[in-house]
């Protein structure tokens, strides 16, 4: 079907602005000040079947009488990539009351729409809401087939532009007879003339959302790929739409949907200035990500591990009550840009619990870390109870009950409060045992149903589902720190010690069991602030120093801890350290930290090494029977 030529189109040079007045399908051109000017409603959840088919130019109702838009999926694959959350920002800016003095939002009445869409989620729904109400629909290729494919009228842009999709569709709407349809200001006689001159019809919404190029990068696919996945056409509409927002609506995610027909339906076919605005300003925000995204894999294709300009993009997982204290406003973002990772704390689905807290996501975040250090293959179940993102419990077993029950005794006096991880899926006495405890967070690859019947008679202990251990690749992302006026960038801390890797620099070597702690300990001690003491016996975490500013006192504070937690045991004095060993996150700087847990009864060390008085140390730990061995590198957590 040809679009209206533009003789007959209300854009015609009869119409123009300037030469004739105000023509009826002017009004939607023309300032506020001559339209009705109700301020639009706040969007309605989206429940009810479509409009009734009917002539395909029927007027959208009046709010009072008219039937409310067809429900439309909250969701969306593309973009953000498929960790990212889907979220209705706009939905939600709509919603939101005006500012008290707000002046009345312009109104633009939408009459023609260029559909460009790879995320086909909810496409004929909006399509058919569009098309019944009377907007002539504009699509590229398999846009137009889906919509065709719906019976609803649609004209190809390649039939409107005269040009055919072409070089494997790099080139579909990069054409002046859209670009000019998106960017000529509708109330300057001079746009109003060029535009006529050249056959460019106006487009009043445009709908695109991109080639799934995080997507693509994510399962791994070629770098050619990858290239051919990168958008160009849908971001020039969009970035062209989105500057042109007083006259143009840009819709860039399926989350926005309900919020533009329920618009629509509130005005006479019209949006407001306030939600094009809104969505205007979304669309740069989701092209700066896709963009992030793009430049992020090129960087990589091109070995630049820190680039001259870095970009990072977060999608808004949720607001939070508060920071980290009550006077501080904070929210949730899930990066989008593709340097997050998988598997974390922010793709973690919720299955219960209130909603999480900014420090509970700190706290979880750590613990997560900390569990999925332990290979569920090579190291069996783990536990970790975390409390003010130190750990205060870490323990492997036979089982996740085990394995929680060994973590908790660790020092169950912190743990009230916690947050616990595993690295294996919560089975029913995993459950039990948990559910024994009172803690804010639960995160996990997984629960059985059983557990999950437990777990639910807590109602307010979280429980996050990530499917899954992260990758263990070196590939584990960029940590990024806040400073005043910047940030820092670094590498994940991936250093692992072997029995193969590290140093005896003792007399005496380790004993087998003693090396399985000491190594066991040292994957832990990364993860405690420093600096960093930690006591490890068996398999598990028996004292714990932590973010002291001098070495001497974590170690100090690490063996009294020790001891006050076996006494409240009831154990035998000394107990939990006697023929314990100690993993240091940094190289003692003098002998007294090393005689500190000699004397609590540690008989093996492991540390990195590289003191100017590392033979003072050494000599410390030979006078006392005891092993030591350097892994060769530091593990500061700051
Ligand atoms: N090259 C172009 O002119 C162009 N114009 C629109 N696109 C994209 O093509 C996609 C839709 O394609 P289709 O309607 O054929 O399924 C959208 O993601 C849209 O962003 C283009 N593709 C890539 O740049």
């Amino acid at each position: 079907m040809p679009l209206a030529a533009a003789t007959a189109d209300p854009w015609s040079a009869a119409a123009r602005p300037g030469r004739t007045g105000v023509p009826p399908l002017m009004a939607a051109f023309v300032p506020a000040a001559a339209l009705p000017t109700r301020r639009p409603p706040p969007v309605r959840a989206a429940t009810s079947s479509a409009p009734a088919g009917g002539a395909a130019r029927r007027r959208l109702p009046r709010p009072s009488r008219c039937a409310a838009p067809p429900a439309v999926a909250m969701t969306s694959t593309n973009p953000p990539p498929s960790d990212a959350p889907a979220t209705a920002p706009a939905a939600e800016a709509a919603a939101a009351p005006s500012p008290p003095g707000a002046p009345a939002p312009t109104m633009v009445r939408v009459r023609r729409a260029l559909l460009s869409v790879s995320d086909k989620t909810s496409l004929v729904g909006m399509a058919t809401y569009l098309s019944e109400n009377g907007v002539e629909l504009l699509s590229t290729g398999g846009t137009a087939a889906a919509l065709r494919a719906a019976d609803l009228p649609v004209v190809d842009v390649a039939d409107y532009t005269g040009f055919p999709e072409m070089l494997d569709g790099r080139v579909k709407t990069l054409h002046p007879k859209v670009h000019g349809g998106l960017l000529g200001i509708r109330d300057s006689a001079d746009h109003v003339d060029a535009m006529a001159a050249a056959d460019i019809l106006p487009i009043d919404l445009v709908i695109v959302n991109l080639y799934p190029f995080g997507e693509t990068v994510a399962r791994g696919a070629p770098w050619a790929e990858c290239v051919e996945n990168v958008d160009i056409g849908g971001p020039a509409m969009v970035r062209a739409a989105a500057k042109n927002h007083s006259h143009v609506t840009v819709v860039t995610d399926v989350s926005q949907y309900a919020a533009v027909m329920n618009e629509l339906a509130d005005n006479d076919c019209s949006t407001g200035s306030r939600l094009r605005l809104r969505l205007a300003a979304e669309a740069y925000g989701a092209m700066a990500a896709y963009d992030a995204a793009v430049a992020r894999r090129f960087h990589q294709q091109a070995g630049t591990a820190f680039p001259p300009v870095v970009t990072w993009a977060g999608a808004l997982k949720q607001t939070l009550r508060y920071g980290e204290n009550p006077h501080q406003a904070a929210a949730f973002y899930a990066d989008v840009s593709g340097g997050g990772g998988s598997r974390g704390v922010a793709s973690a689905e919720q299955i219960q619990g209130k909603e999480l807290s900014y420090n509970n996501i700190s706290d979880t975040d750590a613990a997560w870390a900390l569990a999925a250090e332990f290979d569920p293959a090579t190291d069996g179940p783990a536990a970790v109870v975390v409390k003010h993102a130190n750990p205060c419990g870490v323990a492997t077993g036979e089982t996740a009950e085990a394995a929680f029950t060994r973590a908790l005794a660790c020092d169950p006096l912190s743990a009230f409060g916690g947050i616990i991880a595993l690295n294996v899926a919560v089975d029913k006495a995993a459950a039990e045992a948990i559910a024994g405890l009172f803690a804010e967070v639960l995160i996990a690859p997984d629960v059985s149903g059983a557990a999950a019947e437990v777990l639910a008679k807590k109602k307010n202990l979280r429980v996050l589902l990530t499917g899954g251990l992260p990758p263990r690749d070196a590939a584990a992302g960029l940590l990024l720190k806040s400073v005043s006026g910047g940030f820092l960038l670094q590498g994940a801390d991936t250093a692992v010690a072997s029995s193969a890797s590290v140093r005896v620099v003792t007399k005496r070597a380790p004993t087998d069991a003693e090396m399985r702690d000491l190594l066991f300990a040292n994957r832990i001690v990364k993860h405690v602030k420093s600096n960093a003491i930690l006591f490890a016996r068996d398999g598990r975490a028996v004292g714990t120093g932590a973010g002291q500013m001098s070495r001497v006192d974590a170690a100090r504070i690490a063996a009294w801890k020790a001891g006050e937690t076996g006494r409240e045991a009831g154990e035998a004095e000394g107990a939990r350290t006697a023929g314990s060993v100690v993993a240091s996150d940094a190289f003692f700087p003098f002998a007294d930290g090393l005689v500190a847990v000699a004397d609590a009864g540690a008989t093996a060390v492991i540390q990195p090494g590289g003191s100017k008085r590392d033979a003072e140390v050494i000599a410390a730990a030979d006078e006392r029977g005891m092993a030591m061995v350097f892994c060769d590198f530091r593990t500061f957590k700051h």
